[in-house]
């Protein structure tokens, strides 16, 4: 046996935040995972909320990075940095170690062995004893309360920032399941894209994100609503604001948004019958920060005809599971390498 103490940790090692769960605490951290380096040394000078707001605005010997794209990691030093950091940030309060803990950290369900392995050699790096990979859908479902471990269908559609995880699982496992590299940093690639082909205006990553959460929705907005927004003129090369309204905004997001209902569908396509009337009944659950884009859930259940919910804590749900599972470590086993 495992052992599995207070001191463990559950890792949701997302692309836009990475969150920590603390075992008997719950969630401790929460942050966005970018880091700040030096480009010469490569020394760290911001991790998180301070490295994230240095995106788009740093001098030429600083660069703040993502270091996690599509849901697996693009640079493996920097995501080990991030994550040691994190894992001390999390464990500091309670002093001195007698060991370190054993972390479970989620992993997109699509996943290659590969990047699989080296989401757990930069766990082992960061400081754990052990590193073991949940599947992102499964960990969004046991933070979510369905009943993973009972003989029922529990469908759960994660969209994160770089993945949106489409799973239906029943009797502790995954029946079917769909990773599609297509989120909510699409979403904000879309407003991005919109934008400058309408006004040659160029905004920044953190303004499209902005747009998207202020005034974005899925389908066409019930009310009337519009916001400033400044970028650079592409024809003047000048600071320009602009108006722009929320029915724009959804007409730019619409691709997007149907390339997540059209991975929704296709998996329920891959449903068994008995499970399926088990969803019909439970409804489809909502995790990620995409579950928070307004009308997501109606325009997912008009195009499904089922029942949608969105979770309590969407943006929690996937470290609360992913923490949870520790409890279930032995099933896990299997995955140590
Ligand atoms: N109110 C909101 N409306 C729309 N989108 C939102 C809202 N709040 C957060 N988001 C989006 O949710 C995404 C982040 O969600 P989450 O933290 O679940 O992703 P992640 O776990 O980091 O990513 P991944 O699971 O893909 O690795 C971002 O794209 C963010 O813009």
């Amino acid at each position: 046996m495992f052992g599995i103490g207070t001191k463990d940790l559950g890792i949701d090692l997302g692309t836009a935040n990475t969150l920590v769960y603390a075992k008997g605490k719950g969630v401790v951290l929460r942050e966005p995972s970018v880091v700040a380096l030096q480009t010469d040394t490569k020394q760290i000078v911001a991790v998180g909320n301070d490295a994230r707001n240095m995106i788009g605005r740093t001098p030429g010997n600083i660069v703040a990075t993502r270091p996690m794209k599509d849901g697996v990691i693009a640079d493996y030093e920097t995501t080990a940095t991030m994550m040691k950091y994190y894992i001390k940030q999390a464990t500091k309060s309670k002093g001195l170690f007698a060991r370190k803990p054993y972390v479970m950290v989620c992993v997109p369900s699509g996943i290659t062995a590969v990047e699989e392995r080296a989401v757990k050699d930069a766990t082992r790096q960061a400081g754990a004893r052990d590193a073991f990979t949940i599947e992102e859908p499964f960990a969004a479902a046991i933070g979510a309360n369905l009943p993973v471990w009972e003989p029922t269908g529990s469908m759960v559609v994660d969209i994160g920032g770089g993945t949106t995880e489409v799973a239906i699982i029943s009797l502790g496992g995954i029946v079917t399941s769909q990773s599609l590299r297509i989120a909510g940093d699409e979403l904000d690639d879309a407003i991005v894209a919109y934008i400058r082909k309408q006004y040659n205006l160029l905004i920044g990553d953190r303004t499209s994100e902005a747009i998207k959460m202020e005034i974005g929705s899925a389908s066409e907005p019930e009310e009337k609503e519009s916001m400033d927004i400044r970028g650079r003129d592409l024809l003047t090369g000048l600071p320009k604001t602009i108006e722009i309204t929320a029915e724009e905004i959804s007409k730019a997001l619409k691709d997007t948004v149907f390339a997540i209902v059209d991975t929704v569908k296709s998996t329920l396509e891959k449903t068994p019958p008995e499970l399926a009337a088990d969803i019909m009944d439970r409804g489809i659950i909502l995790t990620g920060g995409g579950a928070l884009l307004r009308n997501i859930d109606k325009v997912i259940s008009d195009e499904t005809n089922m029942p949608v919910i969105i979770a309590e804590d969407p943006l929690d749900c996937v470290a609360i599971g992913t923490g949870k599972a520790l409890d279930h470590i032995h099933l896990f086993k299997n995955k140590v390498k």
